[in-house]
């Protein structure tokens, strides 16, 4: 295993080190399905190729992988691109056995147990290394942001939450999030928090140092403070509901907080004024993916009629001459990518948008009303989540969170409703498809909003 061919990227006829596929394979092929950022669900897992692999230490058995998956036994198709870091030994601590792969039987890792290296406090350390030390690493380059030396020797704390991604905090001072499914191009996480540093907002964490493939095309990890003592907007939503308790003024203030980043968005990137084929592009576009879902998760086939309404009406709007602006959003809002904490009150993470849209359309603006809707499906979802149903509180946490926008930006989400209704249904349409897929038991939260959306008149 050269380091030449450690450097190289790109799969090429058979990647590089295809020897590592060996020990691999039979691990990769039991272990990837499970992983909730595994996007390849239900569909044939053909074959793999290794774009890069990296030895974050040498001599260290901790190996940064950049792995294809192809649907195809000879690789033949693009595939799905994973980051993926591992560890290998002999005998793993016993603190490791619910992060084990399995033991490889074949290749140059033959007779070791493989884990997922983030697990390892030990390895998730020397990943913090790295990120401290700007420069390339066979297929990786690590940068450091504006904001300095970056602290070494921080206790690495993996989070075991199931996410789109994967963490790791270090000594509650900064959070390394390692992207997981990863394509060619600036992941929005980055982009947009950086655009935000330099605009002067604080209401989302400045990155300190990230790192991308060597040539510069891919990102694939960040590293932020740890914003500690917060807590984050979908448990603190769960606490009130369940302790029967308001939420609008919380809900109020995380409006002004939206209000406050998109106003710093709209400075710091470019905006598009909407025309009216823009409307009727983003109709059509919302249309055709509520019949594509439907084909996915048929409960929802008998609503595709009256739902394409909410879309007919949108591309309606065409006429009515009003000018919109469209400028670079969250995309992905929601309560849990929320945090609050007393001192500063509301922050937001995770602009990464929607995991598995493609990243073109991920960072194409859009008119802010789809941040709010994503944030009034999910005061909905709080509220169907808690025995006894609660609409009324979702109702009166939707109405504070359109007012403390309102008053941030001096615009009412709400005056536009027929936009605001539109981005509504599409976001309830996603989360159908994204629960069938990941969480079947929630699929009935947003069919549930999806009938109601449907009977509006
Ligand atoms: N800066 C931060 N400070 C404190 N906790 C954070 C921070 N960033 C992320 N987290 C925690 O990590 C979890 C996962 O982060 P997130 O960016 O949402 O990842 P994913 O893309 O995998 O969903 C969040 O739910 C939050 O609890
Ligand atoms: O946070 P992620 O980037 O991983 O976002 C994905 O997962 C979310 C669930 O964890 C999902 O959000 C949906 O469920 C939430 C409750 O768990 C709810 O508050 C949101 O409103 C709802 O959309 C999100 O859609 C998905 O992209």
């Amino acid at each position: 295993m050269s380091e030449a061919a450690a450097r190289s990227t790109g799969p090429g006829p058979r990647g590089t080190e295809p020897e590592l596929l060996l020990s691999l394979e039979p691990l990769l092929r039991q272990w990837l399905p499970r992983q909730r950022w595994f996007a390849g669900k239900g569909r044939a897992l053909g074959g793999f190729t290794l774009d890069a692999v990296t030895r974050l230490r040498p001599g260290d058995a901790l190996l940064h992988l950049l792995l294809r998956t192809h649907r195809a036994p000879d690789g033949t198709d693009p595939g799905d691109c994973y980051q993926l870091l591992l560890g290998a030994a002999r005998t793993p601590p016993p603190h490791l056995a619910t992060a084990v792969l399995g033991q490889a039987t074949r290749g140059p890792l033959a007779g070791r147990i493989v884990h997922e290296g983030l697990q390892d406090p030990g390895h998730a350390a020397v990943l913090l290394e790295r990120l401290r030390t700007p420069g390339v690493l066979g297929g990786l380059r690590f940068h450091r942001g504006p904001s300095g030396d970056v602290a070494g020797g921080l206790a690495a704390r993996p989070l075991t939450a199931e996410q789109s991604n994967s963490s790791v905090v270090y000594g509650d001072a900064l959070i390394a999030k390692v992207f997981r499914r990863v394509v060619p191009g600036t992941n929005p996480d980055l982009e947009l928090p950086l655009a935000l540093a330099r605009e002067g907002c604080d209401r989302v964490p400045a990155p300190v140092a990230w790192y991308e493939t060597a040539d510069g095309t891919t990102t694939l990890g960040l590293l932020q403070p740890y914003l500690k003592g917060a807590v984050d907007g979908w448990d603190l939503a769960l606490k009130h509901l369940a302790d029967d308790e308001e939420f609008t003024a919380q809900a109020r203030q995380l409006g002004r907080a939206t209000g406050e980043v998109h106003l710093a968005l709209a400075r710091a990137l470019p905006t598009v004024t909407y025309t009216p084929a823009h409307l009727e592009h983003l109709a059509a576009t919302m249309t055709r993916r509520l019949e594509a879902t439907a084909q996915q998760v048929p409960a929802l086939a008998h609503l595709v009629p009256a739902l394409r309404g909410a879309f007919d009406a949108l591309a309606g709007l065409a006429a009515d001459g009003r000018v919109r602006q469209a400028q670079r959003v969250h995309g992905d809002l929601h309560l849990g990518q929320c945090l609050r904490d007393p001192a500063h009150g509301w922050r937001l993470i995770d602009f990464e948008g929607e995991p598995s849209r493609p990243l073109a359309e991920r960072r194409m603006p859009h008119p802010p009303h789809r941040d709010v809707a994503g944030m009034l499906r999910s005061f909905d979802y709080a509220a169907a989540s808690h025995r006894p149903w609660n609409p009324a509180w979702s109702t009166a946490c939707r109405a504070a969170y359109c007012a403390g926008y309102a008053e941030s930006t001096g615009q009412d989400p709400r005056d536009d409703d027929v936009l605001l209704r539109a981005y509504e249904t599409d976001k309830a349409v996603y989360e159908s498809l994204y629960e069938a897929r990941h969480r079947p038991d929630w699929l009935p939260v947003p069919l549930g909003a999806l009938e109601r959306l449907a009977q509006r008149p």
